[in-house]
């Protein structure tokens, strides 16, 4: 048994996320915790945001990203929001430096509740994807669903926002796709050593696409923040739209700008659920009967 944590049960448009409290304490949430929160229905999440003491100077706050099935993921966009707003809450600060393990972020809350976060740069080089094969173009590559006379989908662009993106180009709707069953295949397939996270867009416009996405680690998602990401630079590179785009995934829209900096811009909402406290090592929780706390704005 552990001692007891502190959490928060949000969402980053339908994104389902746990904000763990692990500030001022040496232990880290074991996986078996983390699969056993997952499998509760009332404390089922896609990633587990846990905020530890800062590790690097000038930063506020380390934060581990669990994804349901254990594993450590290196961003989660959805998951920042929802950090963000919980420690603005706490607080009263609107801005925010993070370490994670894609590296050094900032986040801030805006006066109308959403909340931006500077996600970083992207990583285009076939290594930082990272893929098995040398390819020199990650703009599109050789990679196909489907009948090889006849492919489903083929020749993604990959990306990585601290972890790996494969955006696949339709010109139909996005939910005509099968994502559900060819999604974990791609997930595994040899060319992703790091395993990828799967996405479908349908660029609407020159500053707007549709995002479906099969997460690393978790499957269907409602929403992929880093993935809204990496599928808008890739868009942008590939010369289907301009460096900022909406981005409409089946939570709703996020914004993305792809500064000149190269530094890409995720801003959109995050929706506090409920409160409990959790063992960081066996996954027990319950609920308190804690209010909403006071967010700026109305979102
Ligand atoms: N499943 C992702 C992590 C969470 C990404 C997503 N929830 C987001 O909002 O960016 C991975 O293993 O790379």
């Amino acid at each position: 048994m552990g001692e007891q944590a502190a959490f928060a049960k949000m969402n980053g448009l339908g994104n389902e996320i746990i904000v763990a409290d692990m500030r001022g304490r040496s232990d880290h949430i074991a996986p078996a915790a983390a699969i056993a929160l997952a499998r509760d229905p009332a404390t089922k999440f896609d990633q587990v945001m846990a905020i530890h003491d800062p590790k690097t100077s000038g930063t506020d706050y380390y934060v581990e990203i669990i994804n349901c099935d254990g594993t450590r993921a290196q961003a989660c966009g959805n998951g920042m929001r929802c950090v963000v707003q919980a420690l603005a809450a706490e607080t009263g600060r609107n801005r925010f430096t993070f370490e994670t393990l894609a590296g050094i972020l900032t986040a801030a809350e805006h006066e109308n509740g959403l909340i931006s976060v500077d996600m970083g740069k992207p990583r285009f080089g076939w290594q930082e994807i990272p893929l098995s094969e040398e390819f020199a173009d990650t703009r599109r590559i050789e990679l196909q669903v489907g009948p090889i006379d006849a492919p489903v989908l083929h020749s993604p662009s990959v990306a990585s926002m601290g972890n790996p993106h494969a955006i696949f180009w339709v010109d139909r709707d996005v939910w005509f796709y099968e994502l559900e069953k060819f999604g974990p295949l791609l997930e595994h397939h040899p060319i992703f050593p790091e395993r990828a996270n799967i996405s479908i867009a349908e660029v609407t416009a020159n500053d707007a696409l549709i995002l479906r996405t099969w997460e690393r680690g978790v499957g269907l998602t409602r929403a992929c923040g880093s993935a809204a990401c990496a599928a808008a630079v890739s868009a942008a590179r590939t010369g289907r739209t301009g460096r900022n785009v909406t981005v409409t995934v089946p939570g709703g829209p996020l914004e993305i700008e792809w500064r000149d900096d190269d530094h890409v811009i995720m801003t959109g909402p995050a929706e506090w659920e409920f409160s409990g406290t959790f063992d960081p090592v066996t996954g027990a929780w319950s609920r308190d009967n804690a209010a909403a706390p006071a967010k700026r704005g109305v979102a």
